[in-house]
């Protein structure tokens, strides 16, 4: 069986506390797109887990594709199974590429094997591999607050607009990132913006936390927002910790990104 983990953004990004178990509350609306990695999961005599595409950083035996098995094998009786992930979404982009594999492994075993958990079951055992994978379990828009796994409805509906991700092949380590952070609470509550502001007012009023120091250290993001705006966007910024940034258009947009920028385009 295959499937095909796609990547997140991030519209609107803030990070509210620092809690007690070293984690940060945050709040944020997360958006499926449509940039993907390829997995595929058999029946096999002996358990495997291979890679092609871009190189995983770490030990496979950490991959999160394997943690997922091993975590669904402690409470099943899973047999052996071979896994290969093709590999397409940049890591450490703030796109959530290792989260989705997560959870995309949880709902293929769950289908394969008929093993009758629901999303909600899914989801619990995602969060347990990081703060992430459970928002790919339904991978439907939604406003997420907590640690990144406690959902609520949003009304927001963006099917139809066009999408620009560009990751300058800068890998920015999301504890880092975290460790860099100065918590506040938001002066605009993001979720009334994004229900029912016009679009051409997110750009001053929806805030990724994350911006301020990576824009500052690192000037091809920063250059690469500003250049969604000259072509048109009517939303620009970078998702998650960083470093990748999207633009959102009205229109098919013309853009050109040059050397060194890993993109995708593709409409929501
Ligand atoms: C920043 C966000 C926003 O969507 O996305 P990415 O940039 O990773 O895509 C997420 O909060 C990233 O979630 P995820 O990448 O799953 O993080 P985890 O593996 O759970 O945690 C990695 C490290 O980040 C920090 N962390 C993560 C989530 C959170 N709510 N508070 C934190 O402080 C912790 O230091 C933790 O050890
Ligand atoms: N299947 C996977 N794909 C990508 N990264 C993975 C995977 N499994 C584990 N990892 C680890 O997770 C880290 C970043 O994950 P990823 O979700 O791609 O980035 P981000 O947190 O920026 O969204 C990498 O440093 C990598 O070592």
């Amino acid at each position: 069986m295959i499937v095909f983990p796609n990547a997140k953004i991030n519209l609107g990004l803030n990070i509210i506390e620092k809690r007690s178990d070293g984690f940060h509350n945050i709040e944020s609306c997360f958006y499926p797109v449509g940039w993907a990695d390829a997995l595929e999961i058999i029946p096999a005599e002996a358990f495997s887990f291979t890679s092609s595409g871009i190189d995983i950083p770490g030990d496979p035996a950490s991959n999160l594709c394997v943690r997922a098995y091993e975590l669904l094998k402690a409470d099943f009786d899973l047999p052996p199974v071979k896994i290969h992930l093709h590999k397409v979404v940049p890591i450490g982009a703030g796109m959530g590429g290792g989260s989705s594999d997560c959870a995309f492994t949880f709902k293929l075993l769950n289908e394969l094997f008929e093993l009758g958990l629901t999303s909600v079951q899914m989801q619990e055992y995602a969060a347990k591999l990081g703060s992430d994978c459970p928002f790919f379990i339904d991978n439907k828009p939604v406003w997420v607050t907590g640690r990144g796994e406690v959902f609520e409805a949003i009304n927001l509906d963006l099917s139809g607009k066009y999408i620009v991700l560009a990751y300058p092949n800068l890998h920015v380590s999301t504890g880092e990132a975290y460790a860099g952070i100065t918590p506040q609470i938001p002066q605009l509550n993001a979720k009334q913006v994004l229900e029912n502001e016009p679009y051409d007012l997110w750009k001053d009023k929806l805030k990724n936390d994350f911006e301020d120091s990576i824009l500052v250290k690192y000037k091809q993001v920063a250059d690469l927002k500003e250049y969604f705006y000259l072509k048109g966007a009517f939303y620009a910024s970078m998702t998650g910790s960083g470093s990748a940034v999207f633009g959102i258009f009205e229109e098919d947009p013309n853009v050109y990104l040059g050397e060194g920028i890993t993109s995708w385009q593709g409409v929501l």
